[in-house]
């Protein structure tokens, strides 16, 4: 029987979630908290942990590297709430299994776990295998497009890769930017040096200037070896510093000082290192508006904004989708390591009606999911996930939310008690006031 973890702080939800699962044959273990859950992990292993984004004291995502290390075919999933589908996506960058946003229904949840408990299964496969199989590695290339927008921007790689400028690189979250940063250091004389890709917005405060400089022993508690920083890393070729808008006013003062001067000291050193590297930074928010607000120095969005070149949605380049939908077919089926050949038309067809929000890295992780999914040759519809089919998420199906499992406690505490609302109130482990206030929100007739 699946094992899953439920971290969530929600008591109510919590339940409602282990009930659900276990009805549907899974062994369910709960945590209220980073803290519980950590201390559940040390002693068990779980197959999939199903957890909320924000919890108090941390969040979700700072489990990942635990879980990865200790437990790498343990499969992550992400609840989050709307305003944190950016976090679950950066988490995905980290090794999370996917997202799912909350309110969802009891079929995309039960989805969600069947699809990371197949990979899981093929994953544990992979691991026991004695070599690793000498797989094609694809990471980082860079597939051109054939739209308008896909070839402007290739002609804008061009231009300035041979060049030494600082690049800003805008667009939305998971439209390519990364991948666009390193094909201008491939197209530039810096090719065969390192390419350093840092995202400003994981570093703690605390380690950023260690991170991004280094350290020598014992310039601090727990600097127990000396330390190369991310621009040492880099040094002889190119930086990328994604997320550049998350970076501190004071980092942004160390980071335009280094750029500016080309040299950089150790935490604890007074030894200058000179630096011969580029810059490419990137982020997915309005730079020039938050150095309006004051939150983003204007000296360093000049240092770092020498050419700009916007990363195109995939809603603005859609003669591209099938042809970006083929490659990451081919990428799937070397990751999973099944051959099929191509999608319906009629799969075609809705890859090509949909809007796309999460970009080319939505299309990638969709693909996957629906390669997975395929027994034949063929990719059909009914293989692509919900959204895809319904343009956007069901509604003929009964949401499993909160408030819906919130109200019907309500209702059947009510009745227990035949309708005495201290009463339902204290069964309910909350005060008359919050009572008549659920009340009041859901527009209980009582
Ligand atoms: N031109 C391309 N060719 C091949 N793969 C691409 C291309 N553009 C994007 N991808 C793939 O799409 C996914 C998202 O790309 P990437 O991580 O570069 O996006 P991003 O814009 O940096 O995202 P974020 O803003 O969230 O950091 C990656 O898996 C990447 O390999």
């Amino acid at each position: 029987m699946p094992k899953i973890l439920i971290i969530e702080d929600d008591t109510a939800f919590c339940q409602m979630l282990q009930k659900f699962l276990t009805k549907h044959g899974f062994a369910v273990f709960i945590s209220y908290s980073i803290k519980e859950a950590e201390e559940q992990l040390s002693t068990s292993t779980f197959d999939i942990i199903l957890s909320d984004v924000r919890l108090p004291k941390g969040n979700g995502v700072t489990l990942l590297p635990q879980v990865k290390k200790e437990s790498p075919t343990t499969q992550v999933i992400l609840m989050t709430g709307y305003a944190e589908v950016k976090t679950a996506v950066n988490a995905m960058k980290k090794g999370a299994f996917d997202y799912i946003s909350k309110p969802f229904t009891p079929e995309e949840i039960l989805s969600v776990i069947n699809n990371a408990l197949n990979v899981a299964h093929t994953k544990e496969e992979t691991l026991k295998k004695p070599a690793p199989s000498p797989k094609k590695q694809e990471q980082g290339s860079f597939l051109v497009g054939e739209s308008e927008r896909s070839k402007k921007l290739q002609q804008y790689i061009d231009l300035v890769a041979p060049t030494n400028m600082s690049v800003l690189l805008t667009g939305e979250s998971g439209t390519g930017k990364e991948v666009t940063a390193n094909a201008i250091h491939n197209a530039s004389k810096r090719k065969g040096q390192p390419f350093v890709a840092v995202d400003c917005g994981a570093i703690p405060k605390e380690i950023a200037t260690s991170e991004f400089f280094g350290h020598v022993k014992g310039s601090f508690t727990g600097a127990i070896e000396d330390k190369k920083g991310h621009f040492e890393a880099a040094n002889g070729g190119t930086l990328f510093l994604d997320e550049v808008g998350n970076l501190s006013y004071e980092h942004q003062v160390q980071l335009l000082r280094a750029i500016q001067e080309r040299k950089i000291k150790r935490v604890g050193s007074t030894k200058e290192i000179q630096l011969d590297l580029r810059i490419i930074a990137a982020t997915n928010e309005n730079l020039l508006e938050a150095v309006e607000e004051g939150s983003f120095r204007e000296d360093l969005y000049h240092r770092l904004n020498e050419f700009s070149i916007e990363v195109p949605s995939l809603r603005d380049r859609r003669e591209d989708i099938l042809l970006f939908a083929n490659y990451f077919l081919d990428r799937a089926n070397a990751d999973l390591e099944k051959e099929v050949l191509e999608f319906s038309e009629e799969a075609k067809q809705l890859l090509m009606d949909y809007p796309w929000p999460g970009n080319l890295r939505e299309m990638k992780n969709m693909i996957k999911r629906a390669v997975l999914f395929t027994g034949g040759n063929t990719v059909l519809s009914s293989s692509l996930a919900e959204e895809i089919v319904n343009g956007t998420k069901s509604s003929n199906t009964p949401v499993f939310s909160k408030s819906e499992y919130e109200k019907e406690r309500i209702l059947d505490a009510l009745k227990q008690t035949n309708f005495n609302k201290s009463k339902a109130a204290k069964l309910l482990q909350i005060t008359r006031k919050t009572l008549y206030n659920k009340i009041n929100q859901y527009q209980l007739e009582v």
